[in-house]
């Protein structure tokens, strides 16, 4: 596996120039997603400062009023200046409260378009990845993108951005305000600035390196979890419950020391610019009372003044509890973003060679393969499989069965060398041809939520009643569908809908010879089955096999039996091969396993 955009997410330190990589990865991210709502971002911009301007109009008509309503209302009783002012003030107030709401309604709209989005794409993205990215990826890893890494984002988009974009507006506002009405009070509040920019770059540097500690804590968490759940099975059999659970708590530990110390410096950047913020206020309070005493300033313009500075410190207190949130929402945004920057391992041709009517003739030609860049796995294959053949694999755990299974259906490319389907490199059939053509059943004969039609039905979209019917009953599945509480419309992994692991697999069989594929390759299950039960699969699995290119990894003597060919492979190479006749005759592996089988029949 080369280089790819996901390999450096549970690093917590990481280069300058991978940093300032994923930054702009994340960027572009968002600039793609916030695009198609340019309209919509430009209207809650005009609300937002719209509601700005109506919140620093409040103090500064206060200040107004004193110096220039309450002296001609006391001095001449003139009560035309405080009524302006009075209903100046309440028309700020509406106009702002109005303002303000409608871009709360717009900034959710936007914010939830882009979740909607968001989601959209990493599902999409991750059906698109090969098998080789989950394989390497594993699942818990793409739930806890599609979970909690959205949740955080969800968080920012909801409560905090929009908080946070209004706070901004509202302390450039504040700020020319102050400049506008008294300069001096304003170099204050410029010297003020310095310390609160420091404190903050501080708190920027600290929390950004703990909340990639705390993200990446959380996804190990979830990731124990998904797998302890998935295997809860093998978890119970082999009594691995104390230990998983240790596992899981020490997880849950670092888990929660990495929220600790994110607490522990927020603990320090809060009080500390509230400190930063009553200072100024008591700096601009003195020296305001001293130029008032002097006559150079109005006391109505010092308690706006005040009022105003009060108000500055309020959203950087906002703006510094927004950080939390700002620093998870893009922890997320990183890896949501490498996730969807990962190329499929497995390329669909552009040019796609056409494939009617595949026959099923298939070749591999000096195919090397190695997982990544993992050991060799297949060293050198040449193998042809005439159109029609019925081919069992076996050999012992480990000998590259199933990744030949993989290669042949396309699911990892070769290494090295080809492999080809009637003539033409599986690389240039284009996926949807190839899917028809070849089709894998593997043991877990995986069941979708939704009926037994439906399940069947997978096999070939668009099937008839009678299709799906007549597949069942070509596999021997059809009668005990019947007996199923609500025969074919009966809703399987629920309750009355269990079926027997035979059953399953006669499911799955039933699918794949709708699908009607030339090349059908069959990870037989392990599992065994009762007599009256193999009998069955047996006798199914003779017609799915009949008239087309099979290639079976088989655990059982009667399967190898009805095949037309055995390979005997170890250690990535096919020892022996040949008719099951010609390989018992001959007395090597394939003899002895042969042996073996019968033995453990007795
Ligand atoms: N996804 C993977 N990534 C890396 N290595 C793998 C992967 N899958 C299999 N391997 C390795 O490739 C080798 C062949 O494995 P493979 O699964 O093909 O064997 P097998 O013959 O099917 O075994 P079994 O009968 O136990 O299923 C093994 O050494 C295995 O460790």
């Amino acid at each position: 596996m080369s280089h790819s955009a996901t390999d450096n997410e549970d690093q917590i330190e990481l280069g300058r120039d991978e940093n300032k990589a994923i930054r702009q990865r994340s960027l572009r991210l968002l600039g793609s997603l916030l695009s198609p709502h340019k309209k919509a971002l430009a209207i809650a911009a005009g609300l937002v400062m719209l509601s700005s301007l109506g919140q620093v109009a409040g103090p500064w008509l206060v200040g107004w009023t004193i110096d220039n309503a309450l002296m001609p209302l006391m001095e001449d009783g003139d009560t035309g200046p405080l009524t302006f002012s009075g209903l100046t003030y309440l028309a700020a107030a509406v106009i702002g409260g109005l303002a303000a709401g409608a871009y709360i309604r717009q900034a959710a709209r936007i914010a939830q378009g882009v979740m909607y989005d968001l989601r959209r794409r990493v599902f999409r993205q991750t059906q698109r990845l090969s098998l080789e990215f989950h394989e390497k990826y594993t699942s818990g890893r793409v739930i806890s993108r599609q979970t909690s890494d959205m949740e955080a984002l969800r968080e920012l988009l909801d409560g905090g951005l929009t908080g946070v974009i209004s706070s901004m507006f509202l302390m450039v506002f504040i700020a020319g305000t102050i400049v506008f009405t008294d300069l001096g009070s304003a170099g204050i509040l410029a010297l003020a600035f310095i310390p609160s920019f420091f404190l903050t770059r501080w708190f920027q540097k600290k929390s950004q390196l703990f909340y990639r500690e705390q993200r990446t804590a959380s996804a190990r968490l979830i990731v124990k979890f998904v797998e302890t759940m998935t295997g809860m099975r093998a978890v119970q059999a082999f009594r691995r419950e104390s230990t998983t659970e240790r596992d899981f708590g020490n997880l849950s530990n670092s888990y929660r020391e990495a929220f600790l110390k994110v607490f522990s410096i927020n603990g320090r950047f809060q009080p500390g610019l509230v400190v930063i913020g009553n200072l100024t206020v008591v700096v601009a309070l003195a020296v305001g009372a001293w130029r008032v005493i002097e006559g150079d300033l109005g006391a109505g313009t010092l308690v706006a003044v005040l009022l105003l500075v009060k108000r500055f410190f309020q959203p950087i207190q906002q703006i510094g509890m927004f950080y939390n949130s700002f620093q998870s929402a893009t922890a997320a945004l990183e890896k949501v973003s490498g996730l969807l920057a990962e190329e499929p391992t497995v390329v669909e041709p552009k040019n796609p060679a056409p494939l009617e009517n595949p026959r099923g003739d298939l070749r591999l030609s000096s195919v090397k393969f190695r997982y990544g860049s993992g050991p060799v796995v297949l060293p050198h294959m040449d193998l042809h499989i005439p159109a029609g053949q019925t081919v069992a694999l076996v050999g012992t755990t480990g000998a590259g069965k199933s990744t030949l299974a993989k290669l042949v259906t396309r699911f990892y490319d070769a290494s090295e060398g080809t492999i080809s389907l009637d003539g033409v490199d599986l690389r240039e059939i284009s996926t949807d041809d190839l899917r028809n053509a070849v089709v894998m059943v593997t043991q877990e004969a995986y069941l979708f939520s939704g009926s037994v039609r439906e399940n069947i039905a997978l096999g070939k979209p668009g099937a008839t009643d009678e299709e799906i019917v007549a597949a069942a009953q070509a596999v021997g599945a059809h009668e005990f569908i019947l007996k199923m509480p609500e025969g074919y419309d009966t809703e399987v992994n629920k309750r009355g809908g269990r079926v027997s692991a035979g059953q399953k697999q006669l499911l799955s069989f039933a699918r794949a010879f709708l699908a009607d594929p030339a090349v059908l390759v069959l990870d037989e299950a392990t599992a065994s089955l009762d007599l009256p039960g193999e009998r069955i699969v047996q006798h199914g699995l003779q017609t799915l096999l009949a008239d087309r290119t099979a290639i079976i990894i088989a655990h059982r003597l009667s399967t190898v039996a009805i095949a037309d060919r055995v390979l005997v492979m170890a250690h990535g190479e096919v020892t022996e091969d040949g008719t099951p006749e010609e390989l018992l005759a001959a007395g090597g592996t394939f003899a002895d396993l042969n042996q073996a089988w019968e033995d453990s029949l007795v």
